[in-house]
C-alpha cells in the first residue's frame, strides 16, 4: 500500500493545481481530486515528476488516500460550490479532520461554515491565498483563519508552501471564524485601489503629456526603484512594454472595461457597515462600474463633444509630481484598509495583529510593496495606532507630497481627466486634517427637518431647536 498523502487538494484549476505542485515540490505527498477528472489527468501528465502525487477519480478514493487527521485544501469557485463540496465531503470525514477553503469566500460564509463543520467535529480553516497563478506555485501569501488547532497542525506545511521574506513565512494565523477571509478581502480591496491609482497615473501622463506606452513603461520602471517599489508597479511596466503581433502596444488595444469578481465590492460594503471612511477602495469599485458602461460613455462623449486637453511638455518636475501624488494616495488607500481591519477586529472580536498582516503581505501576494515594511514598522512602534497617517514617518511623507498632490489633482480637474481615487484620497486627507468640518450645518439641518437633536461645542447635553414653534432651543437630554 503506497504511503498516504500529507495534504489533499480538491479543485485543480489554476490555483489548486499550482498549490498542489507547490506542496509536492516541497516534499509533501499530495492527494489530488477534481470534479471533472481531465484536470487531474493533465496535472499528473504534465507535472507528475515534480513530487509525490496521489490522484483519485472518486471522492471516496481521494479521502482514503490521506493520512489522518486528513487535511483537504478546497480550491473551487467561491459561493455555492464550496457548500456543495463540504456537503459531499462531510460524510466521508472523521472527527478532527481538517477542511481548508483557500478560495475567495465571503467572510460571513466562512464563519457559518466554520460553525457548521465544528458541529460535525470537522475542523475548518478559511484561508485567503494571494499571488495568482505564479504565486500559488512559487510561494503565495496565505491568510488562514478559523480553527486554531487545525492551523497549528498544518503550520509546518503552510509555512513551507508560503513565500518568505527575510526568513519569515508570509503566512500567519489571522484569527477565528471568518477573519482570514476578511483580511484577504481587504487585501483585494487595497489591490483594487492600488491598480486604480496606477491606472489614473497612467491616464494623467498619457492624456496631459501625450506620453506613449513605451515612454510610460520607462517611467514606471524608474518608479520601481524608489518608494513606489511594488509588484503592481513592476508588472505595470511589463504590460505597458508589451506589443501585440502587429507591433503596436498591447495596452492600446485592450478593451477599457474592468471586470470584477466581488471582493472589492464586499470590502466597500463592509466598510459602510462598519462606518469606516474607505474612500480610495470604494472609488476604485465605482471606477470599475463606470468603466463597464462603455456604450453609455461613448454616447455622452459624442453629445458633449469632448476635446482633448492641450499638449504639454512632460518635464521631469511634472512627472515627479504625478509620482508623489501616486505615493501619497497609495498611503491613504493602505491607511484606510488597515483602519478597516482594525474596526472589523473590534467589531467581531478577532484581535487582529496589524503588524502581522503587513508582514505576510510583504511577499508572495499581489500587493507586495516596499511600503509594507514601513507599515509593519509603524504598527510595531504602536500596535494601537488609530490610522497610519498619525505615524510620524507616514505623516511627514504625505505632507511633503501634498503640494504636488494638489497640483496634480488640480490639473486633472482643470483638464477634464477623471482621477477619482487621487482626488478622493486627497479630500480624505484634507478632511482628516481638519479639527472642525462642516457637519455642524448638517446636524442643524437634521434637527430642522427631523428633530434629530444636536450637541453643542460650548455646553454638554443634547439640544433641539423648535424651528417652527418660535425658534427657542430646548435641552432634550442631559
Ligand atoms: N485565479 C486567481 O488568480 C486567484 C483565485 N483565487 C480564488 O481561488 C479559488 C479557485 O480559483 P481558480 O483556480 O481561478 O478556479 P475557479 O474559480 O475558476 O474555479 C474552478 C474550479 O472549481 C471547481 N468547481 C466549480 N464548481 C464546483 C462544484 N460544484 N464542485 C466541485 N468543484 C467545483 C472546478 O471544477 P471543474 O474543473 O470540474 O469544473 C474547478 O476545479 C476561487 O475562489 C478564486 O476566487 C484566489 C486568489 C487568486
Ligand atoms: O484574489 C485575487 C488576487 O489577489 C484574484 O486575482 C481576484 O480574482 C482579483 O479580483 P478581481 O477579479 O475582482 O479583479
Amino acid at each position: 500500500m503506497p504511503e498516504l498523502a500529507d495534504i489533499g487538494v480538491l479543485g485543480l484549476a489554476v490555483m489548486g493545481a499550482n498549490l498542489a505542485r507547490n506542496a509536492a515540490r516541497k516534499g509533501f505527498g499530495v492527494a489530488l481530486y477534481n470534479r471533472h477528472p481531465e484536470r487531474t489527468d493533465e496535472l499528473v501528465r504534465e507535472h507528475g515528476g515534480e513530487g509525490r502525487f496521489l490522484p483519485s477519480k472518486t471522492l471516496e478514493d481521494f479521502v482514503a488516500s490521506l493520512a489522518r487527521p486528513r487535511a483537504i485544501l478546497v480550491m473551487v469557485q467561491a459561493g455555492k460550490a464550496v457548500d456543495d463540496v463540504i456537503a459531499e465531503l462531510s460524510p466521508l470525514l472523521e472527527a478532527d479532520d481538517i477542511v481548508i477553503d483557500g478560495g475567495n469566500s465571503l467572510f460571513t460564509d466562512t464563519a457559518r461554515r466554520c460553525k457548521a463543520c465544528a458541529d460535525k467535529g470537522i475542523r475548518f480553516l478559511g484561508m485567503g491565498v494571494s499571488g495568482g497563478e505564479v504565486g500559488a506555485l512559487e510561494g503565495p501569501s496565505m491568510m488562514p483563519g478559523g480553527d486554531r488547532s487545525a492551523y497549528d497542525r498544518l503550520a509546518p506545511i503552510l509555512d513551507r508552501m508560503a513565500a518568505s521574506v527575510d526568513g519569515t513565512p508570509c503566512c500567519v494565523y489571522v484569527g477565528p471564524g471568518g477573519a482570514g477571509h476578511y483580511v484577504k478581502m481587504v487585501h483585494n480591496g487595497i489591490e483594487y485601489a492600488d491598480m486604480q491609482l496606477i491606472a489614473e497615473a497612467y491616464d494623467l501622463m498619457k492624456s496631459l503629456y501625450g506620453l506613449d506606452a513605451p515612454a510610460l513603461a520607462g517611467i514606471f520602471s524608474e518608479w520601481k526603484q524608489g518608494d513606489l517599489d511594488s509588484y503592481l508597479i513592476e508588472i505595470t511596466a511589463t504590460v505597458l512594454r508589451k506589443t501585440d503581433a502587429g507591433g503596436q502596444p498591447l495596452v492600446d488595444v485592450i478593451l477599457d472595461e474592468a471586470e470584477q469578481k466581488g471582493t472589492g465590492r464586499w470590502t466597500a460594503q463592509s466598510a459602510l457597515d462598519l462606518g469606516v471612511p474607505l474612500t480610495a477602495i470604494t472609488e476604485a469599485v465605482y471606477a470599475r462600474a463606470l468603466s463597464a458602461q462603455r456604450a453609455r460613455r461613448a454616447e455622452v462623449e459624442r453629445k458633449i463633444g469632448r476635446s482633448p486637453p492641450p499638449a504639454r511638455k512632460a518635464g521631469a518636475a511634472a512627472i515627479a509630481a504625478v509620482r508623489d501624488a501616486l505615493y501619497a494616495s497609495k498611503v491613504v488607500a493602505y491607511a484606510q484598509g488597515f483602519e478597516q481591519m482594525a474596526a472589523a477586529s473590534a467589531e467581531f472580536g478577532w484581535d487582529l495583529k496589524l503588524a502581522d498582516m503587513a508582514t505576510i503581505w510583504r511577499g508572495g501576494c499581489i500587493i507586495r510593496a516596499r511600503l509594507l515594511d514601513r507599515i509593519r514598522a509603524a504598527y510595531d512602534r504602536d500596535p494601537k495606532l488609530g490610522t497610519l497617517l498619525l505615524d510620524d514617518d507616514f505623516l511627514s511623507a504625505v505632507t511633503m507630497a501634498s503640494d504636488a498632490w494638489r497640483a496634480v489633482v488640480g490639473l486633472a480637474v482643470a483638464n477634464g481627466v477623471p482621477a477619482p481615487a487621487f482626488s478622493s484620497a486627497l479630500a480624505y486627507f484634507d478632511g482628516l486634517g481638519r479639527a472642525r468640518g462642516p457637519a455642524n450645518l448638517l446636524q442643524g439641518l437634521r434637527d430642522y427637518f427631523g428633530a434629530h437633536t444636536y450637541r453643542r461645542l460650548d455646553k454638554p447635553g443634547r439640544f433641539h431647536t423648535l424651528w417652527s414653534e418660535g425658534g427657542a432651543e430646548v435641552q432634550v437630554d442631559r
